[in-house]
């Protein structure tokens, strides 16, 4: 069960400080957003580069970005433990899949709400995690879609019948109400931005998110 923390909800003047503050989780989680593929604007690889030089723990990069075959090789180059990049926005995700792998990152797709997941289960060996988006991106504190839950229990279904090791990330509305509701489908992976960063206790948080995990897993 591993917490991954959203560093949209921290605060942007405080960034290293908010990534000291959750030393405990398992990586950092870090919203990627170009005002076009998204109607948002963070950072870019500078932002990401700058985070990975102070942060204790790995970082999981989620571009919400539109030519992600242009750009996510770059992110994976900055020595970053995990790149994910959205279905709708490659124009060869297994392609892309493949550099980001060969340049020493996990490679990671990510499918928004409204994108089926049927096409990819053949093509999963070429990946390291699938996120499952639970919101539609580009903002935190929105509510978790439960009826996203059928595509992990086909990912994980299918990740079995492959024979691989394949993360199941959930990202969009994970709190304390929600996360045994993903991790019973199949997540194993979390992200949680304003249920982390808005509770008085950030570390008392990432542990109770983290024990409601494993008291609801499939496995
Ligand atoms: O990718 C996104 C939003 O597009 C996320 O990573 C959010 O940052 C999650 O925030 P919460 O829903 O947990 O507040
Ligand atoms: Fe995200």
């Amino acid at each position: 069960m591993r917490i991954q923390p959203s560093i949209l909800s921290a605060d942007f003047a405080n960034m290293q400080r908010d990534v000291e503050r959750i030393a405990s989780a398992d990586g950092v989680h870090v919203d990627v957003m170009d005002n076009h593929f998204v109607p948002n604007l963070t950072f870019g690889p500078q932002m990401v580069e700058a985070v990975q030089r102070v942060s204790p723990i790995p970082l999981d990069v989620h571009l919400m970005i539109e030519d992600a075959d242009r750009w996510a090789p770059g992110y994976a180059e900055l020595g970053v433990f995990s790149v994910t990049f959205h279905a709708e926005a490659s124009t060869d995700p297994v392609a892309l899949a493949r550099r980001i792998r060969h340049l020493g990152a996990r490679a990671s797709i990510a499918l928004k709400p409204g994108t089926p997941v049927e096409p990819y289960l053949e093509l999963l060996p070429e990946f390291d995690q699938v996120l499952v988006m639970t919101v539609e991106p580009g903002f935190g504190g929105q509510s978790f879609m439960a009826d996203m839950m059928p595509k992990l229990r086909t990912l994980r279904a299918a990740a079995e019948r492959h024979g691989i090791d394949l993360w199941l990330q959930v990202d969009g509305g994970i709190a304390l109400d929600t996360i045994g509701i993903a991790a019973e489908a199949g997540a194993d992976t979390f992200v949680a931005g304003s249920a982390v960063y808005g509770a008085a206790d950030v570390e008392a948080a990432i542990a109770e998110l983290r024990a409601a995990a494993a008291a609801s897993h499939a496995h």
